[in-house]
């Protein structure tokens, strides 16, 4: 039978602020796509106080949440102490229990410990179950037997095995930095597994996780999961790292750890720029690790109100546009149309085409403003060159790196086992443009962005090349400024002809996210 490992970070009482915690959660999340969690199931174990402040960010990472303690009473008047209901109640389905901190610092017997596991099974909850010696039993080659103690007090108490996972932690390699070796580490757990099966029943020694837990960190990790009876880690000071995400990618590598170099070796090779890569090495890695990244419906609330362009207080102010770009993404084809060209090549009326409207569209801004308006492509390299060859009959525009930047390439995925597709008869078909998500790393790694920072430019109005209603509103530019928001959206009602395209909710928990973006 094979036991799904499973890590658990035990924070204990740390870190000292809020903050920290939030700089850890924002260090894993980078790391994340090295990690298969179909492979690994991990447990994050914060002090008592914060065992709900980080709930959305855990489940975003996939990781649960676990308590590292709880009362062995039910309800009532126990000053300070909390019960395993309560915590089923907050929604949590772990706690630790029997940690050796416990037993030597809070004075908690084997008795204590099978009373609490005695309620937990009650309220439905897993259990970690921490066993282990100190130095002296084992040097007194005590060590099974004080592991058979403390688990046979908690024996009788249990009755569903599903939820009880043991962690063996020797004393004496917690927090010393003193692992057991594999060898050590095996042996141990080998005779707890033994006992189990002696005293329940062999099925459940078979399928019982048993944890190791003492001084684990990313260097030894790989050694230790070799080994047979060892089916995780209970992981303390490490925990507490970025680098608690190499301790459980050791535990189950995702795809990308396998795959990633071919990708980034055919991306340099190919000449992407730094930007581009990054971008895509961060979606693979989404793609990779089978993470769910659909929001629920019971995450989120409609939108009730927004802001309406009648309402807003603020004087139009057209000096605001010597600071702002107007950009239109060009990147598309019109494939769907029965064109292989840029989308924008169509012809919409009097002989002009979508390009050539929003040429008119600037040269008529430019006079009724009196300024020189700034405008830019974002072409994608399949519609750069036509799109170009367009637009040079409108001098004025600008041309080359003045008028548009391209976006970038990705390399496509072979959807059976995520390596970089190959066509050898005409390597063109391996790429294609990641889409209009991509106008960040594109402005980027192009170095358009820094050109347009160093010319003074601060605002930037973006809106498809085939969408002639978009046009800039000084109204809504002086709003924009003035807000200090780094991004707004101007929407409009729905017609009936909506069936596609963005829709807007607001996060339960977060501020306004409004689906189209890439965030
Ligand atoms: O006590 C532990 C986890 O519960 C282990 O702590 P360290 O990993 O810091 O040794």
């Amino acid at each position: 039978m094979s036991r799904k490992f499973i890590v658990g970070g035990n924070w204990k009482c740390n870190p000292k602020t809020y903050k920290e915690c939030n700089e850890l959660l924002k260090a894993w999340k980078k790391a994340l796509p090295n990690v298969d969690r179909s492979k690994v199931e991990v447990v994050i174990c914060p002090p008592a106080l914060w065992l709900t402040s980080f709930t959305e960010s855990f489940e975003g990472l996939g990781f649960g949440v676990c308590a590292q303690n709880c009362g062995k009473t039910d309800a009532g008047a126990f000053t300070g102490e909390w019960t395993a209901a309560n915590l089923v109640d907050l929604g949590l389905k772990w706690t630790l229990l029997g940690h050796s901190e416990r037993r030597s610092l809070y004075g908690e017997t084997d008795e204590d410990v099978a009373e609490k596991v005695g309620k937990c099974q009650e309220a439905g909850l897993g259990v970690i179950l921490c066993i282990g010696e100190k130095l002296e039993e084992r040097e007194g080659g005590k060590t099974d037997e004080v592991n058979k103690r403390q688990l046979g007090a908690c024996l009788p108490k249990i009755k569903d095995w599903d939820k009880i996972v043991i962690a063996y932690e020797p004393v004496w390699a917690i927090g010393t930095g003193k692992v057991a070796t594999p060898e050590q580490a095996e042996e141990t757990q080998k005779a707890i597994r033994a006992y189990l099966s002696q005293a329940v029943s062999s099925a459940v020694a078979e399928k019982v996780r048993i944890q190791y837990g003492g001084s684990v960190n990313p260097e030894n990790c790989a050694e230790l999961i070799k080994q047979p009876n060892i089916d995780g880690f209970l992981v303390g000071g490490a925990s507490l790292k970025p680098s608690f995400m190499d301790i459980i990618s050791a535990v189950g590598p995702s795809k990308m750890v396998e795959v990633w170099p071919a990708y980034a070796s055919k991306m340099e090779k190919e000449g992407c720029n730094q930007a581009a890569i990054d971008a895509f090495k961060y979606n693979f890695g989404v793609l990779s690790s089978g993470a769910d990244v659909m929001l629920p419906e019971s995450k989120l609330d409609p939108v009730e109100s927004l802001p309406t362009y009648e309402k807003l207080k603020v004087k139009p102010d057209a000096r605001l546009l010597k600071k702002t770009l107007i950009l239109k993404l060009n990147g598309g084809l019109g494939t769907g149309m029965g064109l292989d060209k840029a989308k924008s090549l169509l012809e919409v009326t009097g002989g002009n085409t979508f390009l050539d409207l929003i040429a008119k569209q600037v040269a008529n801004m430019k006079k009724e403003f009196k300024t020189d308006l700034k405008f830019m492509l974002m072409n994608s390299f399949a519609t750069s060159a036509d799109t170009l060859e367009a637009l040079k009959k409108y001098t004025d525009l600008g041309t080359g790196s003045d008028l548009e930047f391209v976006q970038n390439k990705a390399p496509k995925v072979t959807e059976s086992d995520l390596s970089p597709a190959t066509w050898e008869k005409d390597s063109s078909h391996e790429w294609c443009p990641p889409g209009h998500g991509d106008l960040y790393p594109a402005m980027l790694g192009s170095g358009t962005l820094d050109k347009l920072l160093k010319k003074g430019y601060r605002y930037m109005f973006v809106s498809n090349s085939d969408n002639l209603g978009a046009t800039m509103d000084l109204k809504i530019l002086a709003h924009f400024v003035q807000s200090e928001a780094p991004f707004m959206m101007e929407v409009a009602e729905r017609t009936d002809a909506d069936k596609k395209g963005g829709h807007l909710a607001q996060s339960k928990v977060r501020q306004l996210i409004p689906s189209l973006i890439p965030w």
